[in-house]
């Protein structure tokens, strides 16, 4: 696929039918960190423009934790996840009905949508959520995601909702995803430092990644910093979605293609939805170690990873938890989703269907991990 222009990556964005955007806990409150309800306003302003004017727009919004810690009595956000997990829980409805209002200027109705990484992993999950999604958007409704902070456990937490938004995008099949921030643009190191400048356009994100300085350190109430954005922008990138980050004040001029911000170009064309998610949606809970034959099939990317090819198993995983694919080395070779516990794979390991049919049963000759469930690194 040849680079488009900026120009062209910013038509693209303004054309959009369906528009993912992301919001960030800073852009939502106050210098004293909580909720401010002016700035949640114009962000629906500028949402409720491109809504009304026919675009199917899904929200991904933070800032349930920063709605929450001052109705518990706190001075700034919580650290331990506990009592974060409590703020959210509480903040969570708060900032719920202030959109309900919000929106409600405009006649626009909002629907909520919690997410955890580890259920929307899961097949069936995935598939209910991303059925409720295009119902909500059929019926011309507003969808608020936000992680499901009190479910999450905290080993595979999003933690920030930047790499979320991203694959809802892919979800969704969003023609462009809005990355909303506390600064106008992505630049070249922190912009705290005199040296850095504004990048207005990056035509292949996976290149640009080595060139720019940036901090993992969020705001006072953000989480991800600046390097979870740039992994969004790279699974939209991937999943062949255009992306532009700026502030929350631009939101407006960003969703109809004026230059502000900076745009992400696409990189690829769009892929299976399903695997993105595999690849980048929660972390390994083990790995399988494979021989080099099936080391070559698998990276071949279109073989399923037999019992056969696989030498070890390491960690406690249940069948259609993420796994590393390892070659003998320790080198990652792919994601996938299990097709067995961890402790019914000793057994397997080395053994053809045959022997796997004929030793342990019918239910023991299927893949370790079938190819639709893999994705090659
Ligand atoms: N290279 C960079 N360009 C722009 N911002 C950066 C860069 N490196 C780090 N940052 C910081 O990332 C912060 C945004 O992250 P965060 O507070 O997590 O936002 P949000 O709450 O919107 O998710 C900015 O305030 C900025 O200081
Ligand atoms: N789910 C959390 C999001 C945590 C957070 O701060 O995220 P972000 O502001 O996107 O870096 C919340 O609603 O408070």
């Amino acid at each position: 696929m040849s680079t488009p222009s900026q120009a062209d990556v910013r038509r693209a964005i303004a054309a959009a039918q369906t528009v993912v955007v992301k919001v960030g806990s800073s852009s939502l409150t106050g210098p004293s960190g909580h909720l401010d309800p002016e700035r949640l306003d114009s962000l629906v302003t500028a949402l409720a423009q491109v809504r009304l004017m026919g675009a199917r727009v899904v929200l991904v919004s933070s800032g349930a934790i920063a709605a929450g810690f001052g109705l518990l009595g706190f001075d700034s956000r919580p650290a331990d996840v506990a009592t974060q997990q409590a703020t959210a829980a509480v903040g969570q409805g708060l900032l719920m009905a202030r959109y309900e209002t919000s929106f409600a200027r405009y006649g626009i109705r909002v629907g909520q949508i919690l997410i955890t990484a580890e259920d929307t992993i899961r097949a069936t999950q995935y598939r209910n959520v991303q059925r409720t999604l295009e119902r909500l958007l059929d019926l011309g409704v507003v969808p608020i995601v936000n992680e499901n902070d009190s479910l999450a456990s905290n080993e595979i937490r999003f933690g920030d909702n930047d790499r979320l938004s991203a694959l809802i995008a892919n979800l969704v099949r969003a023609d462009a995803l809005v990355l909303l921030t506390d600064v106008d643009a992505l630049y070249t190191a922190p912009p705290s430092q005199p040296d850095s400048r504004r990048i207005a356009y990056v035509p292949n994100v996976i290149d640009a990644l080595g060139d720019i300085r940036v901090s993992g350190a969020g705001s006072k109430v953000g989480t991800g910093g600046m390097v979870t954005k740039l992994e969004a922008a790279r699974v939209a990138a991937v999943s062949g979605i255009p992306a532009v980050l700026t502030c929350a004040a631009n939101a407006g001029p960003a969703l109809m293609g004026d230059p502000v911000g900076t745009v992400f170009a696409p990189v690829k064309q769009r892929g299976s939805s399903r695997r993105l998610w595999i690849g980048f949606a929660a972390e390994p809970r083990g790995t399988i170690v494979v021989d080099s034959g099936a080391a070559q099939a698998v990276r071949g990317g279109r073989a399923s990873l037999l019992a056969a090819g696989a030498v070890e198993v390491r960690g406690a995983f249940s069948a259609g938890d993420p796994v590393w694919v390892d070659d003998e080395a320790g080198a990652h070779l792919a994601r996938g989703l299990a097709g067995y516990d961890s402790e019914e794979i000793p057994q397997m390991l080395g053994r053809n269907t045959a022997q796997l049919k004929r030793f342990l049963g019918d239910q023991y000759a299927h893949p370790l991990v079938h190819r639709d469930n893999l994705v090659v690194l």
